[in-house]
């Protein structure tokens, strides 16, 4: 496994010396790309640094040559797809047909898919880009991949969370081909399926942080509540019942009464699910047998309620740090100071108030130290995955 990350974006044997990419290998695979856009250059600089012969298919090579590495063939569209057998379309959808002049020279090949819709083309069209692009070439076996991986990513190298390139084809034996090239840049297939698949894997990169909308407005939807209760009980009544004007205490003080509750009531949410489960197991008398489909959402988003849930007691935290900076605790401390002298006790010592801030400092202190420690034991983790040999001196 560690192979594959310490993979170079760029093998040694292929930079020349002047830091520039040398030309590739003469048995090395030829691969062909349609387009010179962002997308293009990106996977024509890695497809090389992985062992291939890359040739670009352009409208205006002359225009477009200078832009990507010097090992790459930049030439005209019908050109670039006579040799290969492999080519990647990375142009957008709504040019695909303007390649239908190259039919005859593409067929029998493989075209891969590497395009993404936007939100309102997703919804409009209920055929995928990949499925739209094999209806205009027939005679081609057409493989949807790399669409969830970035121009950047592709530049920079695959990383932990985003390795996995989804691949669909009615193929196997194209998808077993693309798969390979997937593997020698470094990325980790994962099979989808036929071409039928397409449309849920160009939906991906369009789920903009999967799982935290259940979520975030349930943390919100309680935040609203506890507010509304808190504000009725600490400024609401004190000023209809004695007419005290509180309302001072809506933004610092009524926002840190509410962000314990809330912290409590998501933490509590975090562990009722799995005694949930656990009850239903005892009572079915099996653990082979699914659970209603609200309880396994609610399982799957543990995680996101938890985290949502220590960002409440930690901003709790830090709103309690700042209770002794507003002014009307001061006020309140020197009203105080006053009723002792006139009581004539020589002694200010709030019991309340020290222990409050001892507390808190020793928990601060506590919580600084066992990120510090945190910190130190996951650098050399941390330096592996960033590829930064300087650091190995760490693991030792
Ligand atoms: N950028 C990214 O990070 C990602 C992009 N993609 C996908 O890759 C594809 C290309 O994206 P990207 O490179 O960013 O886009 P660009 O706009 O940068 O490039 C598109 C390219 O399409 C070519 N093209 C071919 N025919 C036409 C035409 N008739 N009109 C206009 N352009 C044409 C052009 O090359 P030329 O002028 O040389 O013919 C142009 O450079 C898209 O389908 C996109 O969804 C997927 C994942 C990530
Ligand atoms: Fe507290």
């Amino acid at each position: 496994m560690s192979g594959e990350m310490d993979k170079p974006l760029i093998s040694r044997c292929l930079i020349d010396s002047d830091g520039s990419l040398a030309e590739a290998p003469s048995g090395a695979p030829k691969v062909g790309i349609l387009g010179s856009g962002d997308f293009a250059r990106s996977l024509a600089t890695r497809l090389v640094g992985s062992g291939f012969s890359v040739v670009v298919g352009s409208r205006n090579p002359k225009r477009t040559a200078g832009l990507f590495p010097a090992s790459v063939q930049v030439t005209f569209q019908e050109e670039a797809v006579s040799s290969p057998e492999v080519i990647f379309v990375a142009v957008f959808r709504e040019h695909y047909s303007t390649l239908c002049s190259l039919s005859d020279l593409l067929a029998g090949k493989i075209l891969v898919d590497v395009s993404n819709p936007t939100e309102q083309e997703h919804l409009r069209h209920r055929e995928s880009n990949a499925e739209f692009l094999a209806s205009l070439f027939p005679t081609c076996t057409v493989v949807k991949a790399f669409n969830v991986i970035s121009a950047w990513t592709l530049q920079a190298g695959p990383r932990d969370g985003n390795r996995q390139v989804p691949i669909c084809s009615d193929q196997q034996e194209a998808k077993h081909v693309v798969s390979e090239m997937v593997r020698a840049m470094g990325f980790m297939p994962v099979d989808m399926g036929s071409l039928t698949s397409a449309r849920e894997v160009e939906a991906m990169p369009l789920r903009l942080l999967p799982g935290w909308k259940v979520p975030t407005l349930l943390a919100l939807g309680l935040f609203v509540c506890f507010y509304a209760y808190n504000f009725i009980r600490d400024v609401l009544q004190p000023y209809v019942q004695e007419g005290k004007n509180k309302f001072y205490k809506l933004p610092v003080s009524v926002v840190n009464t509410t962000l314990p509750c809330v912290a409590y009531v998501l933490l509590s949410l975090v562990y009722l699910p799995g005694v949930l489960a656990a009850t239903l197991q005892l009572q079915w008398g099996t653990k082979y047998r699914r659970f209603p489909d609200w309880l396994d959402h609610w399982l799957q988003h543990r995680k996101q309620i938890g985290l949502l849930s220590f960002f409440c007691a930690a901003l709790h935290a830090l709103y309690s740090f700042c209770l002794p900076l507003r002014r009307s605790h001061r006020y309140e401390l020197i009203n105080m100071a006053v009723k002792q002298v006139l009581a004539n006790k020589s002694h200010l010592w709030v019991e309340e108030e020290v222990w409050r801030m001892e507390i808190y400092l020793s928990l601060g202190v506590l919580a600084l130290g066992t990120l510090s420690l945190l910190a130190v034991t996951s650098l050399p983790s941390i330096a592996n995955s960033l590829n930064w040999r300087e650091f190995s001196f760490v693991q030792k």
